[in-house]
């Protein structure tokens, strides 16, 4: 088994980012809440484990504690921000409310050498960190002394070498600590010594054993959308299972210029992976013509979406298994410590209702990884180029992007707008540097004058952004000749749009989709 670190989470907004930077590593993590069973922490077999920060103040009644299991497991243990004044705390050191706090950029002066600053920092040096915290340590617990200082935290950085624990009061995750990914990577590599084996190579043979050994001789299908995650998923599953997955393309009239085509075509050019191409537009285009709801739109769709997999499943025969593109952020997505129901803001169209109904078991292969990764196992697998650098798509396309009401007529607009783009952004070298971008065709008409006309027609908005995992973006800074030129181009091309707006709202407050 392949070296594990466990991830201990105390509900930090960053926590996600400590799993990057150990991935980045080469070492294998998960991450559990706080009060994961100590059953469950036991035979995951950590080899070192890492305490996250929170929003809590350890010293309070209810504050979250460090399970005992992670000072008695013997491995070595770092605590960031929270993790941090959870050691001191519980170990016999003390925290208190700190009179000046400190948000943002701090300078770090080294005090003394340690393992986790080798070959980084040495004594003397100062270092910019990250820092988030109004509680500070005032007393370390017995063992631990402190190796770097800042302004307002005297134990910004302890350890304790005999029992191999550390702690730091800044963020070392997070990129405004520069170099926090090698302080990481020592604690892992180093300190825990990890052997660094964690590799798609390594991830694939893996995967497809275990792929085997589920299936065993049953059936499978995979719903198939052109996008990154469900094709890894089918090429993975199929140099698992071969012909026992067949893969449905569903094209619900709600594709991108040119979509369906380059989908079937470049997955029957180089995949011998029996693919069901179900034409749908008439079923979804006809229902969604009834409604303007966002919500309304988006749980129409997941439920066609359904029958539709129902039915291309009868007709082969049944299937005992459904696959999925599930990954890793949405899984932590529910096992997270935020506390709480949390609000719905959009219902993500979901094949996860499906199963249920069509008693189907979920093959999900890719649970474990991130988004880069999958993307590096696509290019392990030798899925061309094309796709694996595809920006995402959403399952209800461009049903939430022709706002309020469907016409075939809207869509067909707004893909002539789209196209032209994505094509600009690709001529211009744009496209790997976005996480995704598109047009959004709004409900509203304005007036226009072209070639001494009068022109009334609709606003088309384009939107671009960069994100690591599309849970926050931020608008991308395109150039202002780039917007004109796009905006002239579309203008002149596209019958039906006489004016363009470009989104510069970052999420949060927006979000990616405009519905
Ligand atoms: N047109 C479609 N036909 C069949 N299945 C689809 C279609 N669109 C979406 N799906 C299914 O819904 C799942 C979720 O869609 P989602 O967009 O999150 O993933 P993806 O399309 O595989 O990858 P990406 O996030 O890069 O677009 C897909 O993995 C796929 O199984
Ligand atoms: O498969 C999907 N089904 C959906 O219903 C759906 N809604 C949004 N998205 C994609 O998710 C990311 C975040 O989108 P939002 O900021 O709009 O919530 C962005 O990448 C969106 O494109 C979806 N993907
Ligand atoms: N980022 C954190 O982990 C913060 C820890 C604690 N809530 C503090 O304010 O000091
Ligand atoms: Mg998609």
């Amino acid at each position: 088994m392949t070296d594990r670190i466990l991830i201990l989470d105390f509900g930090s907004q960053v926590t996600q980012l400590i799993a990057r930077r150990v991935r980045e590593a080469g070492v294998y993590c998960e991450i559990l809440p706080f009060n994961a069973a100590p059953e469950r922490i036991r035979s995951f077999k950590p080899k070192g484990v890492i305490l996250s920060g929170g929003p809590a103040s350890i010293y309070e009644g209810h504050a979250p504690k460090a399970p005992k299991e992670a000072f008695e497991l013997g491995t070595p243990v770092l605590g960031i921000c929270y993790g941090e004044q959870a050691i001191c705390e519980q170990l016999g050191g003390k925290v208190e409310a700190g009179e000046a706090r400190e948000f943002g950029r701090a300078l770090l002066e080294i005090k003394e050498p340690c393992a986790l600053f080798e070959g980084l920092w040495r004594p003397g040096e100062k270092h910019q960190v990250w820092m988030s915290h109004g509680d500070k340590v005032v007393k370390l617990p017995p063992g631990f002394r402190t190796v770097a200082v800042s302004e307002n935290a005297p134990f910004a950085a302890i350890a304790d070498d005999e029992r191999r624990m550390y702690g730091v009061q800044f963020h070392p995750e997070v990129v405004h600590t520069p170099d926090g990914a090698r302080l990481i990577r020592n604690f892992v590599r180093q300190v825990v010594g990890a052997e660094g084996d964690w590799t798609m190579a390594a991830f694939r043979q893996q995967a497809v054993e275990a792929i085997r050994r589920q299936v065993g001789k049953g059936r499978v299908i995979c719903g198939l959308s052109g996008g990154v995650d469900s094709s890894v998923a089918a090429v993975l599953i199929h140099e698992a299972i071969g012909d026992q997955l067949t893969c449905i393309f569903v094209d619900h009239g709600l594709l991108r210029q040119g979509e369906a085509e380059q989908v079937v075509e470049l997955f029957r050019g180089h995949y011998n992976i029996p693919l069901v191409h179900r034409d749908a537009s008439h079923l979804f285009l006809g229902e969604l013509a009834l409604t303007e709801e966002p919500e309304l739109k988006r749980k129409t769709i997941g439920r066609l979406f359904i029958d539709v997999f129902e039915e291309e499943a009868r007709k082969i025969g049944g299937a005992d298994f459904l696959a999925q593109g599930t990954l890793y952020p949405d899984v932590i997505e529910s096992v997270s410590f935020t506390g709480g129901p949390s609000v719905t803001i959009k219902s993500h169209h979901n094949v996860g209702g499906l199963p249920e109904r069509m008693r189907m078991k979920l093959v999900e292969p890719l649970r474990e990884l991130f988004k880069d990764e999958v993307r590096e196992l696509g290019r392990e697998l030798g899925l061309p180029e094309r796709m694996v650098r595809r920006h995402p798509f959403p399952g209800p396309g461009l049903a939430i992007r022709v706002l309020g009401s469907i016409t075939k007529e809207k869509l067909d607009i707004l893909r002539k707008a789209d196209a032209i783009f994505l094509q600009e952004i690709e001529n211009a070298g744009l496209y790997d540097a976005i996480w995704q971008a598109f047009a959004v065709l709004l409900p509203v008409r304005t007036v226009g004058v072209m070639g001494d006309a009068r022109t009334y027609d609709q606003v088309c908005a384009l939107r671009a952004v960069t994100s690591t995992d599309g849970m926050t973006a931020d608008f991308f800074p395109f150039p202002m000749d780039f917007l004109g030129r796009v905006s002239t181009r579309i203008v002149n091309e596209v019958r039906g749009i006489n004016r363009v707006v470009y989104d510069v709202t970052s999420k949060p407050p927006g979000t990616i989709e405009w519905e």
